[in-house]
């Protein structure tokens, strides 16, 4: 039964009691996305703009305001389906999953689908997925402060009482387990709690928040810029009902509606093309923080390296041997016993690729030896732990005389487990500095004899005797060097953190092509020195080995109070805290922990550090394009309003109207959606260095050049309608003349802002553009003729000089933007 469930009755449960999850994933429905843009403050100008033109008497005009309402809704609807979607298929490939035995072997299932009866395998750093009884278990302890309040670890064994199970929701810390599924989804004990895990609450980034506030200053300078016009228009013309429809036409081209959506289409669009490119974002935040980031702190193995270990070479006292160089030759009996109790010192089912490489070295070299205790039994387990970087198991031989204790772990730690004399104690140092030169992981393996029954409580009570060295081999990624001088380029820093060896430590950084320049510093360092010390040390440094969790967070720390935006990359059970104080924390999504994905902002799906490098130029792409459609955003705003406000202040007759606003939509829209969100990145933007950290989406730049083009563009359409009356040209053609510049204008505008180191039209073909244009040349060209659309715009058909000098201020306004574009620093 141990074997678990088979696949057909694993289904049938499934669908008998439902998925294990607490409550179904909340997915915004079309109704409710609806009626979110039905509440939009837009909307109910719209709607009141409506209800205006009826008490006027326009019901064409009503009707066609609406058939435009009802259109710019349903784009609005279609762009925020689009991010929804985007962001559903994120919460879906970043969904727990779990491991577990399924018609007799072990595979990996989404958490959800997991049923009473399944039999689970967990690990330090899982989250338990459901109720669970206790099967096998090694070392367990859990932390139930999520159903407890109590954070002190809770030992589990194997006992009968339902107490000695683990509970959903609760998180093992240390030990593996294998045990049977009691209860899921809502039955779980944490289900009966009504308790839900806090998973992913957005936190507001700085961009966020600070157009947040814009959006409230605009907004409330707007409905007061509106009132005015209002009052102004009913007072000087004694007619409050048009003065009202002016007012409303000024706050609906004022209120920045536009802001908020375009902030989460870009941001939920970003990630969704991180996506893409393997890269997870778990906090919508992040991916604009990524483009701010100056250090990236990463670890080695799995990171940098393949972690694909393979057993190098092994040295004993009596000699040594490399299993590359000399492969063919067989193992010589002077290095069996160091692989012997290597393998013993290791996990007979292990995961830990390093364990891993023992057995299989071990069944390749000493396959037809004695060495191989296939029939000794465990008697007892002494974990690593972060004082002894050092574990050890006691076996007993089947004919139980004796009891005999392997041990591993990092050199300095077995030769302290060993008490050497001072003089074999430097050999044997000289001896691992010479492996770990080549960037090899060095392990000291050691043994001892027992022969009194009770066992004693640590691993130094045992009277070790030194055996060997076994240094490992791990490859550095074939792609990370590239990485690491594209970080440079950027002006990035890389940090990197290891819990190796110094020489190792080194050796790796310089194949990496990391700063060595400023020598590698043990972990323990950190504790001789206060904040100020440590500040130092970070800018001095940037290899650390033998560093340890804690000490993670502290160098982080450190980072930030030197003003630096750090990435840090973590996969183990403790690396949370560092995970969550970093600005953005990055876990593996291959070989990390459920607790350090829990607190990452980021999970690299294929764990390597190219993943976090193209996250971090998507986030500098992004930023990039968000001001960019800021720009343009604003500065289209401000022909609307002048054209909105001038002609009361000057007595002319209206020249905008709701539904001009509303139309002009229809271009605003889908160019922030569809154009600038899909920018490529400009070149050179990872020749740059970082931005600065306080550098503000609406900085000086951009409010000069969108104040700029926008002051241009509102000239040359006032200058269309005055130009267009002198002529001779009716009011209604005038009108006509001044929008079709307006919205040609437009489409210029999208068209220079879309790259800011190129010139327009030497940027190359525009993917959102071949449409856009034609659709809006489209537009004005319907509004100009159709006769319905003729009434409802207010216009007629200009004749065709002026129709040509309209073709010839649009131009004009393409060379403004350019000129603007290139003066404004
Ligand atoms: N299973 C093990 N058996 C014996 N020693 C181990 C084992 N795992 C780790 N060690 C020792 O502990 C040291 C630190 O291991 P740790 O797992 O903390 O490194 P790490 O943080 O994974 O390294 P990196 O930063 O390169 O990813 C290793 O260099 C090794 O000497
Ligand atoms: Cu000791």
């Amino acid at each position: 039964m141990d074997a678990g469930l088979s696949d057909a009755e694993a289904a049938r449960r499934l669908r008998e009691e439902g998925p294990n999850e607490l409550a179904p994933a909340t997915r915004r429905s079309l109704w409710r996305l609806l009626l979110s843009v039905l509440t939009e403050p837009m909307f109910g100008l719209l709607l009141a703009c409506g209800a205006l033109y009826a008490l006027l008497g326009n019901a064409q005009e009503a009707w066609t305001l609406m058939g435009f309402v009802i259109v710019v809704m349903a784009i609005s609807l279609v762009q925020q389906q689009r991010a929804e979607r985007s962001l559903h298929a994120l919460r879906e490939l970043s969904s727990p999953q779990a491991q577990v035995w399924r018609g007799g072997r072990v595979c990996r299932v989404s958490s959800r689908e997991l049923v009473r009866g399944d039999v689970v395998l967990l690990d330090a750093g899982d989250r338990v997925p459901a109720d669970v009884r206790l099967l096998a278990a090694t070392g367990v302890s859990v932390d139930e402060s999520l159903l407890t309040g109590e954070s002190a670890p809770v030992f589990k064994t194997v006992t009968e009482d339902a107490a000695g199970g683990l509970f959903a929701g609760t998180l093992l810390t240390a030990g593996s387990a294998r045990g049977e599924v009691v209860a899921t989804g809502a039955r779980s004990a944490l289900g009966r709690l009504g308790a839900a895990l806090e998973g992913g609450t957005e936190a507001a980034s700085p961009v966020q928040q600070e157009t947040a506030r814009i959006v409230r200053v605009a907004a409330a300078a707007g409905l007061g810029l509106a009132a005015l016009l209002a009052l102004l228009y009913g007072w000087q013309r004694q007619d409050a009902l048009q003065g009202l429809l002016a007012g409303l036409t000024l706050a609906m081209a004022i209120l920045p509606e536009e802001l908020p959506v375009v902030l989460t289409l870009f941001l939920g669009l970003g990630a969704w093309r991180l996506a893409r490119e393997k890269v997870l974002v778990r906090q919508m935040s992040a991916v604009e923080m990524l483009g701010a980031t100056t250090v990236l702190c990463v670890d080695k193995t799995g990171t940098l390296t393949l972690n694909r270990m393979a057993v190098r070479r092994l040295w004993s006292p009596q000699g040594e041997h490399d299993l590359v160089s000399e492969g063919e030759l067989p193992l010589p009996e002077a290095v069996h016993e160091t692989l012997e109790y290597a393998i013993l010192a290791s996990h007979r089912q292990a995961i830990d690729p390093m364990e891993r490489a023992l057995l299989e070295a071990g069944q390749r070299e000493l396959a037809q030896t004695e060495h191989l205790h296939a029939d000794w039994t465990l008697v007892e387990d002494y974990p690593l732990s972060a004082e002894l970087l050092a574990m050890s198991r006691v076996w007993q031989s089947p004919d139980r005389r004796e009891r005999l204790i392997a041990a591993k772990g990092a050199p300095e730690a077995v030769i302290d487990l060993c008490h050497l004399d001072a003089a074999r104690q430097s050999r044997i140092v000289g001896q691992v500095a010479r492996l770990a030169d080549q960037g090899w992981r060095v392990l000291g393996v050691a043994r001892a004899v027992f022969a009194a029954d009770c066992l004693p409580p640590i691993q130094h009570d045992f009277d070790f005797e030194f055996v060997g060295l076994v240094a490992l081999e791990d490859p550095l990624r074939p792609e990370v060097p590239a990485a690491i001088a594209e970080c440079r380029a950027a002006g990035i820093r890389v940090v990197m953190m290891t819990g190796d060896h110094p020489s190792t430590a080194i050796s790796v950084a310089r194949q990496a092509g990391l700063d060595v320049a400023g020598g590698v510093v043990p972990g323990t360092a950190l504790a001789a020195l206060d904040d100020m010390g440590c500040q130092d040390l970070v800018a001095r440094s940037g290899v650390f080995c033998r560093v340890q969790p804690e000490q993670k967070l502290r160098l982080v720390q450190a980072l930030q109070a030197r003003g630096e935006v750090v990435a840090m990359t973590g996969d183990g059970v403790n690396d949370a805290p560092a995970l969550r104080a970093a600005h953005i924390g990055v876990a593996m999504g291959a070989r990390g922990t459920d607790v350090a994905r829990e607190a990452a902002d980021l999970v690299l799906m294929q764990d390597s550090l190219t993943g976090l490098v193209t996250a971090v130029r998507h986030g500098r792409r992004v930023f990039a394009n968000l001001s960019k459609a800021m720009v343009f955003v604003l500065a289209v705003h401000v022909p609307i309003i002048v054209l909105t406000f001038l002609p009361v202040l000057l007595g002319w007759p209206m020249l905008l109207m709701p539904v001009h606003v509303l139309c002009l939509q229809l271009v605003i829209d889908p160019a922030c959606s569809l154009v600038f969100e899909a920018q490529p990145a400009e070149p050179g933007l990872m020749q740059a260095p970082p931005r600065p950290r306080q550098v503000r989406l609406f900085d000086r730049r951009v409010l000069l050049r969108s104040l700029g083009q926008g002051v241009g563009l509102a000239l040359l359409c006032l200058g269309a309608y005055a130009g267009a009356v002198a002529a001779g040209e009716t009011a209604e053609a005038a009108r006509a003349l001044c929008y079709g510049v307006l919205v040609g204008g437009s489409v210029a505008l999208i068209y220079a802002n879309r790259h800011w180191s190129v010139t327009g039209w030497r940027s190359g073909a525009a993917d959102g553009m071949a449409w856009l244009a034609p659709g809006a040349l489209l537009l004005v060209l319907m509004a100009w003729w159709v006769p319905v659309l003729q009434t409802a715009f207010g216009f007629a058909l200009p004749g065709l000089p002026t129709m040509l000098a309209g073709l010839l201020l649009v131009g004009l306004a393409a060379a403004w933007f350019e000129l603007v574009k290139r003066r404004t620093p």
